[in-house]
C-alpha cells in the first residue's frame, strides 16, 4: 500500500533532516524506504530522518528505551542508510523547532523542554544561538582505536568517547591534512568498535583558548550517513577529546568549527556527575508531499 507523507526538511549548521509527524506511532518506515527518502539523487536528501511520534504511542521496548514518559514527544531518528541511533545533536534542536512552529510543543525563554530520545530523554532550551540541549553525562568509552583515513599520511590513536552515541575522535597536525582527508570513504577503526562509530577529524586551532573558550576545527563521517557538513554529538565529543589531551587546566566552554558553521559545547558539573550541553542554530526549509510505493 503505497504511503503519502507530508514532510518538513530542516538543517542545523548544514546537517540535515527529513521529519514528519506521526503521533500515533502508525507509520513504521522500512529502512529500504529511509534510505530512498535520503537518498540525494531519487529522493528527498538528508543525513537522516526525524519521525515525531509521542512517547505514549512507542512500542513497549522503545518507550523502555527513552527511560521514562516526562517527554510528550520522542524523536524517531534514523541515519540517511535506515539504520536507527540512540541521538543526534543537531536533530534534537531541529526537532524542536519543528515541533514549536507546527503548535506541537511550546517553549518559552527559560524554560524547559524534554524530548525523548534512544538515548534517553534530553532537556533543550532556547538561547542566543537557536537551543540549547544538555546531552547529559558523557563517558570514555571504546578506547583509543589506531584510525586510518584515505589521504592522511600516517594512522594515529583516536579516542572513543560516548555521548549517548558512540564516537572516536583523532586529533590531526594540520589544516593541509584536515583538507586532505578523503572521507568519501568510511574510515579504518583498528580495533573495529562492535556498534561503529562516528568518527571526527579535529584541528586544534592556535590560541587553542582565547578568553576561557577553547577553539577546535573537525571534519565528521558519520556513521550510517557518510561525511555531513555538522555534527552536533561529534562536535560534543570533539571538544572533550580535545579538554582530556589538552589536560589540567583546560576549559569547559568550547567553540567548534564544522564546515556547516559554529557549535558552542560547555561542560558543567551536577549532581549525578558532569553533563555536557550543545547549543547551535535551528533551520526549517521547506515542506512537501511524497508517496512512497
Ligand atoms: N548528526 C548527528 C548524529 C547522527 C547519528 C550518528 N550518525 C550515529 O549513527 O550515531 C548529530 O548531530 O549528533
Amino acid at each position: 500500500m503505497a504511503i503519502d507523507l507530508h514532510f518538513t526538511k530542516g538543517h542545523g549548521t548544514g546537517n540535515d533532516f527529513v521529519l514528519f509527524t506521526d503521533p500515533e506511532g502508525q507509520t513504521n518506515l522500512t529502512a529500504s524506504q529511509i534510505a530512498a527518502i535520503c537518498d540525494r539523487h531519487f529522493g528527498v536528501g538528508a543525513d537522516g530522518l526525524i519521525r515525531a511520534v509521542r512517547s505514549s504511542h512507542l512500542p513497549e521496548g522503545a518507550a523502555a528505551l527513552a527511560e521514562d514518559d516526562s517527554a510528550e514527544w520522542f524523536m524517531d531518528y534514523h541515519n540517511s542508510d535506515g539504520t536507527p541511533s540512540e541521538m543526534c545533536g543537531n536533530g534534537i534542536r531541529v526537532y524542536a523547532r519543528y515541533l514549536i512552529d507546527n503548535g506541537l510543543a511550546e517553549l518559552a525563554d527559560g524554560d524547559t523542554m524534554a524530548i525523548g530520545t534512544r538515548g534517553g530523554v534530553r532537556d533543550l532550551q532556547r538561547n542566543l544561538t537557536g537551543f540549547q540541549v544538555d546531552l547529559g553525562r558523557w563517558a570514555l568509552d571504546g578506547g583509543e582505536p589506531l584510525v586510518r583515513a584515505k589521504n592522511l599520511p600516517v594512522a594515529r590513536p583516536g579516542l572513543g568517547i560516548n555521548v549517548g552515541n558512540p564516537h572516536v575522535v583523532v586529533a590531526l597536525a594540520d589544516e593541509d591534512e584536515l583538507r586532505a582527508a578523503d572521507l568519501s570513504f568510511i574510515p579504518h577503526l583498528e580495533p573495529e568498535p562492535v556498534d561503529g562509530a562516528n568518527v571526527e577529524f579535529v584541528l586544534p586551532l592556535e590560541p587553542l583558548v582565547k578568553d576561557g573558550v577553547g577553539h577546535i576545527r573537525m571534519r565528521v563521517h558519520e556513521r550510517g550517513s557518510g561525511e555531513t557538513l555538522s555534527c552536533g554529538t561529534g562536535a560534543v565529543a570533539a571538544a572533550l577529546a580535545t579538554r582530556h589531551w589538552a589536560g589540567r587546566g583546560a576549559p569547559n566552554q568550547w567553540r567548534v568549527e564544522v564546515p556547516g558553521g559554529t557549535l558552542g559545547v560547555r561542560m558543567f558539573a551536577t549532581e549525578d556527575g558532569e553533563h555536557v550541553s550543545l547549543s547551535g542554530p535551528a533551520e526549517l526549509v521547506f515542506e512537501g508531499e511524497l508517496t512512497l510505493d
